[in-house]
């Protein structure tokens, strides 16, 4: 039996119509800054691609450019800039900063109701407390996706998460015990970890490592939502050749698997949709907006 591919890209698809049609019941046009620091090229493309989709969603998408030997004063006045403007609803510091920047106090100084990437501890002490507030982009594409594969109500469901991130694998575990799922975090000190693995309804491997995850540490009929987008040599492909894979392994983990998402094509493109999502939410916050249905 294989399991059922859940396609990341065509759900993400499905959030962005959710959004453009929220977005076309509001009052106003939310509006999402970006905050580039150098020149990484793989940064370019991913900044030049949430900019697209922000403006395909109808919001207004303002792109601010600082040269790679910026100061943190620099970084940090501009971030401060962006929070006293009442035209901005989201700010996203694209990370990495460039060496010899401080990413954390940078975030820092986002102000929590403008934290589109959900990354201020303020923002994490929400979640933690339960509190409203704007999540992670990429656990709440997690959830998103388990829900696809298992239905809405996911309570009593037993999740593992592999990783305790502070990006994706503790707000992951948070945001499943949430939905009343019962949540194991295990991580590089687990004891027999593919044991743990096999007790899991939902598999959310959120490590890093190039499909670490194998069939037999997956519970028949369960749903693996691979959180890992890891780059590694294709030489079938060809010389010098790369390939994107997962942190499971995709083919012996859908022998078993109920449901799986793959790499790239999964986990991936929710975080972009999640983020335009998250704009639309700080939007309604700040402008005491209702939140449209269907978001
Ligand atoms: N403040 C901030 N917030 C972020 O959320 C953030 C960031 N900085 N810096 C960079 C990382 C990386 N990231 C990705 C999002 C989507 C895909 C994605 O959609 N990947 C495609 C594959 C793309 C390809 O082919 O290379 C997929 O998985 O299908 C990948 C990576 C968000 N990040």
């Amino acid at each position: 039996m294989a399991a059922v591919k859940i396609d990341g890209t065509a759900v993400a698809a499905d959030v962005r119509s959710a959004v453009a049609a929220a977005v076309s019941t509001l009052p106003g046009q939310p509006c999402l800054a970006v905050v580039l620091v150098g020149e990484d090229p793989a940064s370019e493309v991913y900044v030049r691609n949430k900019v697209k989709m922000t403006q395909a969603a109808g919001m207004v998408s303002i792109h601010h450019r600082l040269p790679a030997d910026a100061t943190q004063g620099e970084v940090e006045s501009l971030i401060e800039r962006l929070n006293a403007d009442p035209d901005v609803d989201g700010i996203l510091l694209q990370l990495p900063l460039p060496k010899g920047l401080d990413a954390d106090a940078a975030i820092e100084k986002i102000d929590p109701d403008k934290d589109v990437d959900g990354l201020t501890e303020v923002s994490a002490g929400r979640l933690s407390l339960g509190k409203p507030g704007l999540r992670p982009c990429t656990p709440v594409g997690s959830v998103i996706l388990a829900k696809r594969a298992l239905g809405e109500d996911l309570s009593g469901k037993h999740v593992v998460v592999i990783g305790r991130s502070i990006l994706v694998g503790k707000p992951a575990a948070l945001l499943f015990l949430a939905e009343n799922c019962t949540v194991t975090i295990a991580h590089s000190r687990t004891a027999n970890l593919a044991e743990v693995c096999r007790g899991a309804d939902i598999l959310v491997p959120a490590v890093g490592r190039p499909e670490m995850v194998r069939g037999d540490w997956v519970k028949p009929g369960a749903a693996v939502i691979d959180v890992g987008i890891n780059r590694v040599p294709a030489p079938e492909k060809g010389e010098g050749k790369t390939k994107l894979v997962g942190d499971a392994h995709y083919e012996s983990c859908a022998e078993v698997a109920g449901f799986i998402t793959p790499v790239p094509g999964g986990v991936g493109p929710m975080t972009i949709a999640c983020l335009l999502r998250n704009t639309v939410l700080a939007a309604c916050a700040r402008r005491g907006w209702a939140v449209p249905a269907g978001l």
